[in-house]
């Protein structure tokens, strides 16, 4: 029987952060571990591709021509932490080896310097790398407190040489946690933890992201209603917080900055 649709259903898209990442260097074009959403991505990369708009600006990372099978790896679990350091989520969602990759392509290209891989713990609240953290001013972030010393392990990739096409990278284990690599890479740094403060209620809206909120300006930022101690925590500390309608929303298991996509940013 012929499909009812053109394009079979594709209910995760509207969490555009996970189909394709941009970075300082470049972007990746991801390889989505669920076969559902991999339609997304391919969805996006044919946009990033063809589209004028695009097609001439973009300086693709990952993946290698004619790779395949391609490793996983999700927007969601890479985060620009400044224009020099990126850090990527080994997860449920994003494999070593699409790091490994990406690690090589980003440093061979000369603008970010470090790329991190965080360990993340294999349960339902550390989905992706950006579920558990948002980079909210210079020197603030907002965490999901669990996750500060639940990573055990992280691993820092930078150049070792470069010769041509001869790229060779180091790889160091690292035993240290999400909040050493966060106090390595953002000076002076401040955290406000979610749950204000309670680890019950952090428990609780980490279910409905409460950590993944959207910064559109320096401590500005857009959350779900339903988060209110966390909301209430950032506004403690002066952050103002446009809270948006979570009901239905937060049925597909993700926040606000799950839902943007950068397409380019500022100079701060
Ligand atoms: N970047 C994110 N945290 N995205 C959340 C995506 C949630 C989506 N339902 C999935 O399972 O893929």
């Amino acid at each position: 029987m012929d499909s009812a649709f053109i394009l079979p259903p594709s209910p995760n898209l509207y969490f555009q952060r996970d189909p394709i990442a941009l970075t300082p260097g470049g972007v990746i074009f991801s390889s989505m571990k669920m076969e559902g959403r991999q339609r997304e991505a391919d969805l996006l990369r044919s946009i990033f591709e063809r589209h004028p708009l695009f097609k001439d600006a973009v300086h693709p990372l990952f993946p290698a021509a004619g790779q395949n099978p391609v490793p996983s790896i999700e927007g969601g679990d890479v985060i620009v932490l400044s224009k020099e350091a990126v850090a990527i989520g080994n997860s449920e969602r994003t494999d070593a080896k699409a790091i490994y990759q990406v690690a090589k392509a980003l440093l061979a290209e000369g603008t970010v310097q470090r790329v991190y891989e965080v360990h993340l713990p294999e349960k339902r609240q550390y989905m992706h790398l950006d579920t558990v953290f948002t980079i909210l001013d210079e020197n603030l972030v907002l965490t999901y407190p669990d996750a500060l010393n639940a990573v055990l392990q992280t691993s820092l990739y930078t150049l070792k040489s470069q010769e041509g096409d001869k790229v060779h990278i180091k790889r160091e284990v690292l035993k240290e946690s999400l909040l050493t690599v966060l106090e390595r890479e953002i000076p002076h740094l401040d955290i406000i933890h979610t749950g204000n403060g309670n680890p019950e209620y952090a428990m609780r809206e980490q279910w409905f992201d409460g950590a993944n909120v959207f910064a559109i300006g320096a401590r500005r930022v857009i959350s779900y209603n339903r988060n209110k101690h966390t909301n209430r925590a950032l506004r403690n500390v002066g952050v103002e917080v446009l809270e948006i309608p979570s009901s239905e929303l937060s049925r597909g298991l993700g926040g606000p900055r799950c839902m943007t996509m950068p397409l380019s940013r500022a100079k701060v």
